[in-house]
């Protein structure tokens, strides 16, 4: 470990440290000046920009964009007004330089910078710099601030004297302010680690944009926090890039993507999409239920073939020996097999979507009963443009098009889906390669909800149908091609040169002609995330998928056509999955789309779980896999995790004591009760259940003590844990021992297990000392 000087205000050191701190508030209490000043003059711009209504188009056009840049400023600074400046360096030479969330540049004094933004270049040896590998840096000082006021400076000396005296977090930067950050109480929300990022997160963090990286590591290694701190790191860094495709973070669930969604604001980003999978299926709500093996089934992916074999099977023919009869002019035309089969053979080979295909199929049909009826009248008797006249009255005519539906019908994905669910014969012809048991899996009523496992399937309907929108889109192009032409005008006036401060924010950081053009369209003021969201087509920049081993095969299909880049960040633990669907390796999830061509990260460090609550968690991930290495906790409690053994019928009394104990150890911090999904009803009762209505998200902020299954909890941590009845979270799927380990690995102070029948001998270790603490 470096030498760290902890200096504060009660520092045993008195006078000097109270300078230090001084000297610090002077420098700290100048920058808010100056952020100050920034915003008032940003407001004042903007107050003035608004007041100018009407104008011409070109006048309307400079509006907006001066109206984005102010508005993304002022943004910026509000995020930036906690925890503004965290850090400084001091280096051998004599320089020095703080780091904090924003830049700040000195404009009267050649824009020397005042403050580093912590993701740029100049910043990282503010995370990197160990004694052992100093990077020119003499001292590393992490600056406590509450509100305004400098409330501590802790100091690390990066000298070989220092290095020598390494001790056992010899890896770790700013060891004071980061354990001071990890005893914190939780708050519901998770906050950003922007002063206390270590080497290893910072390497993923500031990994390059292309090609997919794996991040894997155990429960509490900081990979949500690191994942989100990428976002931050790439919009900065690939700003014109990144802001006008979109950033995609996929979460597991809504209470999930609420306990992380102040993590980007807080770093002044607000651009990012947070999105389950079921989410990515606009104006689809998938609330539904359905059993655990419906759903791993439907995750298969064996379904894409399931799916593509039931859009064949809306292509059909007449029966051999019944043709269609059409009546037209007083004749009736005959629509058979062959003429069917040979339309629908060069419909498929367009190898368009089925609803586009249905052009080639149309016209194929049309043309052979237009022969067929030129034959009935005397083909040596019509010109072509007769012919043509029988064409378009053909596909004018109600009975040729109900032909038509019949055989090939438009369909929608849901209407694909729900009527392969509803039927018998469907599913035997769609799912041929499954078995009767597993179609009847399969089989729904029509009108039943749709399921989060039903929405990669209809996904995967919606790319096979498509949509016959070509002269929506012909239109639109050509709007947004005149659109950009004047944006891009607009934006060429306004640049100032190009030899400005990277830095400094011009117009086109902020807006690019893209963006400037689509909020000119006919769609509004939409962002680039809003309309991403919005669009089920939409392809983004960037993909972050966070607890990534719980999507299924099919999900990922669905998620890899948001990013045909593969420019994506995959951020999980192949030993917490959980969900039957999910995954068990890397390899295998991301063969099909990138082959071996994807990197891989480890975090191998656990800033969550002390090491009293570790050792236990450790027990069952040796069960699980004796191969898999357990994260290194960073630090003790010194309080052992406890036991309790309570008769089945006692549960709920004994368990609403333990729940008033901890909540009286934690004071205002969370409590969450872990149970088994059959135990929930019962247990509501002690402590009211999570999820308020279905697929609603879990509020953890407003709530000091909640339930939930393990798979609600994950991701989620709280200051204590109660996880009652192990033995039945590791019997309630194949996947139990993931789920417990999950479990014990969700507090971050303290841990109760609660257990009815004999405690799990996985959790050997908790029993004799644990049962004396509990009594
Ligand atoms: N460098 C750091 N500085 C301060 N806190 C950190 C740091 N790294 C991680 N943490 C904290 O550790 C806790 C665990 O982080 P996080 O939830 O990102 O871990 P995880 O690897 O995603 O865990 P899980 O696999 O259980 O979901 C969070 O409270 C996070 O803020």
């Amino acid at each position: 470990m470096s030498n760290t000087a902890r200096t504060n205000e009660r520092g045993p050191d008195g006078g000097a440290q109270v300078d230090e701190l001084s000297r610090e508030q002077e420098y700290v209490s100048a920058l808010y000046a100056k952020v100050d000043r920034i915003r008032k003059e940003t407001s004042a711009r903007l107050a003035e920009v608004l007041r100018n209504g009407g104008g011409t188009h070109q006048a309307r056009v400079e509006r907006d964009v001066a109206t984005a840049m102010h508005t993304e400023q002022l943004a910026q600074l509000s995020a930036a007004e906690s925890g503004l400046c965290f850090g400084r360096l001091d280096f051998d030479n004599g320089e020095r330089t703080y780091i904090g969330r924003i830049g700040l540049f000195d404009e009267d004094n050649d824009y020397e910078p005042l403050l580093m933004d912590w993701r740029a270049p100049a910043a990282r040896p503010f995370y990197l710099a160990t004694a052992a590998s100093p990077d020119g840096v003499h001292r590393r000082r992490h600056i406590r601030t509450r509100l305004r006021r400098v409330v501590g400076v802790d100091d690390e000396v990066l000298d070989l004297t220092a290095a020598e005296r390494s001790g056992r977090h010899a890896d770790l930067t700013g060891e004071a302010t980061l354990l001071a950050a990890l005893n914190a109480s939780r708050t519901g929300q998770m906050s950003d680690i922007v002063a206390t990022i270590q080497a290893e997160q910072d390497h993923v963090i500031r990994d390059g944009l292309n090609g997919v990286l794996v991040v894997q590591g155990g429960p509490g290694t900081g990979k949500t926090a690191v994942a989100l701190h990428r976002a931050a790191y790439l919009l900065y860094t690939h700003r014109r890039r990144l802001s006008t495709s979109g950033v995609l973070v996929v979460g597991p669930n809504a209470t999930f993507l609420r306990y992380i969604s102040q993590v980007l604001p807080s770093l002044g980003e607000t651009s990012v999409v947070l999105s389950t999978v079921g989410d990515l299926y606009p104006g689809l709500s998938a609330t539904g239920r359905e059993p655990v093996e419906t759903a791993e089934l439907k995750g298969r992916l064996v379904m894409a073939d399931v799916v593509a074999a039931a859009v064949r099977d809306r292509q059909r023919v007449p029966n051999a020996k019944h043709p269609m009869e059409i009546p037209f002019e007083r004749e009736t035309l005959f629509l058979d097999r062959k003429i069917a089969t040979q339309a629908r053979t060069r419909a498929r080979r367009s190898r368009q979507p089925h609803n586009l295909a249905r052009r080639v199929f149309a016209r194929e049909v049309i043309g052979a009963l237009a022969e067929q009826f030129a034959d009935r009248l005397g083909r040596s008797l019509l010109s072509g443009a007769d012919l043509d006249d029988i064409r378009a009255e053909l596909r004018a005519d109600d009975g040729v098009r109900a032909a038509l539906d019949e055989l090939w019908p438009v369909l929608t994905p849901r209407q694909l889906l729900a009527d392969l669910y509803a039927d018998e014969r469907r599913l035997a012809v769609a799912a041929k390669a499954l078995t009767p048991e597993e179609r009847a899996l399969l089989r729904r009523e029509p009108g039943a909800p749709w399921t989060p496992a039903d929405v990669p399937l209809l996904d995967e309907a919606a790319e096979l149908l498509g949509e016959d929108d070509t002269e929506e889109r012909a239109r639109a192009e050509r709007q947004r091609r005149q659109a950009l032409d004047y944006a891009q005008g607009v934006l060429d006036i306004l640049e100032v040169d190009d030899n400005t401060d990277p830095d400094v924010l011009l117009a086109t950081d902020v807006v690019a002609a893209h963006q400037l053009a689509e909020r000119h369209s006919e769609r509004g003021y939409e962002t680039a995330a809003e309309r991403a969201a919005a669009d089920r087509t939409w392809t983004f920049g960037h993909v972050i998928v966070d607890e990534a081993q719980e999507l299924s095969a099919m999900a990922w299909r669905a998620l890899m056509r948001r990013c045909p880049s593969r420019s994506m960040t995959v951020v999980g633990d192949i030993a917490q999955t959980g969900d039957r669907a999910g995954a068990s390796s890397w390899a295998e999830v991301l063969e099909p789309y990138v082959g071996d061509r994807w990197r891989l990260a480890q975090l191998t460090v656990n800033y969550r779980t002390p090491a009293e609550i570790a050792g236990v968690a450790a027990d069952v991930l040796d069960a699980i896999d004796p191969d898999l290495e357990p994260p290194r906790a960073v630090r003790e409690t010194g309080v052992p995790p406890w036991v309790t053994g309570l008769p089945a019928s006692e549960l709920v009394g004994g368990l609403a004591d333990l729940v008033a104990r901890e909540v009286a150890e934690i004071g205002d911090g969370r409590l969450a009760v872990l149970a088994p999904p059959a135990l929930v009803d019962d247990l509501a009762g002690v402590v009211a259940p999570a999820a308020p209505g279905e697929g609603e998200p879990v509020d953890l902020v407003e709530a000091q003590v909640v339930l939930l299954t393990v798979a609600q909890a994950k991701g989620l941590e709280f200051d204590s844990v109660i996880v009652v009845d192990p033995q039945g979270i590791l019997d309630a799927s194949p996947r139990g021992a993931n789920d417990l380990y999950v479990a014990l690995t969700r507090a971050t102070q303290r841990l109760g297990v609660v257990h009815t029948g004999r405690l799990p001998a996985v959790l050997g270790r908790l029993a004799e000392p644990a049962d004396v603490a509990a009594s």
